[in-house]
Parts: structure tokens; C-alpha cells; sequence
């Protein structure tokens, strides 16, 4: 049998995986509706790096991260799972501050020295990034306007994880019917 028999009538299922496309812009400078994607820990602290940012730029997005981790959940006792994404719905009410979506990846439970290990954190990475797509779908279904979905290059600072290996996992996954299947990657950092 030659091996061309062997492979007809196969069905192989096609598969769309995630797309990222990297420009060279400010996050904050997004337009409206567009979703700014930032990973977090689960014990409600933007203290520095970009996430220090956020805290600055959309306190009232802060407040609802803060109570999803403090009040909702508890670092403690009932914590954040990792893995799971918090999408929050544009909420300032300040004037001049863009209606952007905020969505927190929680890709370690804690941050600093007690950071999870970089292979915890892109395992969470992965898991965490299906949840928000399957969340922006049921916004979507429901008539939301969301606009692109704008990533920093998370994990690579004060996670310390090598940017392209979060690139390996996030190009790894497998988009389901009806989501989001485009990711614009927005930083200043130089390559
Ligand atoms: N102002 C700014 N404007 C624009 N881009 C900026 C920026 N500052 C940094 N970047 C870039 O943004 C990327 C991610 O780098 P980051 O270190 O921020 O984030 P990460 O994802 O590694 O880690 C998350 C934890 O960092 C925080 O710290 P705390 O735990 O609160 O203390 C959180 O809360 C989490 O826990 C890198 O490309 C940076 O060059």
C-alpha cells in the first residue's frame, strides 16, 4: 500500500491557533473599547512595574481587582485561583480617562521573592488567556463592543520569565469557534 492510501479519507481537524502582533506603542494609548491585557497576582497588589501604572492611570479598575482578591476572595483562605482571568468593564469615572477594558491574567499567586516559578506561571499563562477569550466571546455574544485585545509583554518583568517563552505558550493555543483569535503585543521596551 503506498503511503498517499494510507492517509486518504483521514479527516484531520483544523485547528486556529492564537496570533500575536507586535507594535512599537504605548499601552495607555489604545483606542477606546480596546481590551489591555496585564498579568496580576492573586493577593490584590498593583505595586510596581506597569501594573503600578494601571493602578495610577484606572483607580476605579483597581478597586475592582482589590476587592476580587480581598473581599471576594481571600489570599488566605479562599484565594484567587491562578489561571483565571478578571475582566473588568471600562469603569472610570473621571473625565480624559479612555473607556478601556482592563483584563487581569492572574499568572502567580504571589509576587516578589514568592513568585511562582516560571513554569507555574506560563502553565498559568496558557489557562489564564482561555478563560479571558471565553469571556470576551460571551461579552460579545451578549452585544458588548469590545475592540482588539492589546497585551504588554506580560510576565517579563517582575515575573521574570523570558518574554519568548510566554510567546511559545500564548502562540500554542487553540482559538475555539467564535473567539478572538488576534493579539496585538504593545510595547516601548527595545528588542
Ligand atoms: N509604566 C510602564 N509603561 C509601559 N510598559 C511598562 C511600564 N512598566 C513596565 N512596563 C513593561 O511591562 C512589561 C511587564 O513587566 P512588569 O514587570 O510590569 O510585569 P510582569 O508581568 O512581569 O509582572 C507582573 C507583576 O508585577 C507587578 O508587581 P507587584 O507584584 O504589584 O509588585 C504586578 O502587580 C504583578 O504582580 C515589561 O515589558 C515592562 O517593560
Amino acid at each position: 500500500m503506498s503511503n498517499q492510501a494510507a492517509t486518504v479519507g483521514t479527516e484531520v481537524p483544523s485547528s486556529t491557533k492564537l496570533s500575536l502582533t507586535h507594535l512599537k506603542r504605548d499601552i495607555f494609548s489604545a483606542p477606546a473599547g480596546s481590551v489591555l491585557i496585564h498579568a496580576c497576582n492573586a493577593q490584590g497588589s498593583w505595586g510596581s512595574g506597569i501594573a503600578l501604572a494601571f493602578r495610577n492611570s484606572y483607580p476605579s479598575a483597581y478597586q475592582v481587582y482589590r476587592s476580587h482578591c480581598l473581599t471576594r476572595h481571600n489570599p488566605r483562605t479562599n484565594p484567587v485561583r491562578t489561571g483565571t482571568c478578571l475582566l473588568i468593564p471600562p469603569c472610570e469615572t473621571k473625565a480624559g480617562i479612555p473607556a478601556h477594558w482592563i483584563a487581569c491574567l492572574f499568572t502567580s499567586a504571589k509576587y516578589g521573592k514568592a513568585k511562582d516559578p516560571p513554569s507555574v506561571i506560563l502553565r498559568n499563562t496558557k489557562a489564564a488567556m482561555k478563560d479571558l477569550l471565553r469571556q470576551v466571546k460571551t461579552r460579545m455574544e451578549a452585544g458588548k463592543e469590545l475592540g482588539s485585545l492589546v497585551m504588554c509583554r506580560i510576565n517579563s518583568g517582575k515575573f521574570a520569565v523570558k518574554w519568548g517563552r510566554t510567546v511559545d505558550v500564548l502562540e500554542g493555543i487553540v482559538v475555539e469557534e467564535g473567539e478572538a483569535s488576534n493579539v496585538e503585543v504593545w510595547s516601548l521596551d527595545e528588542d
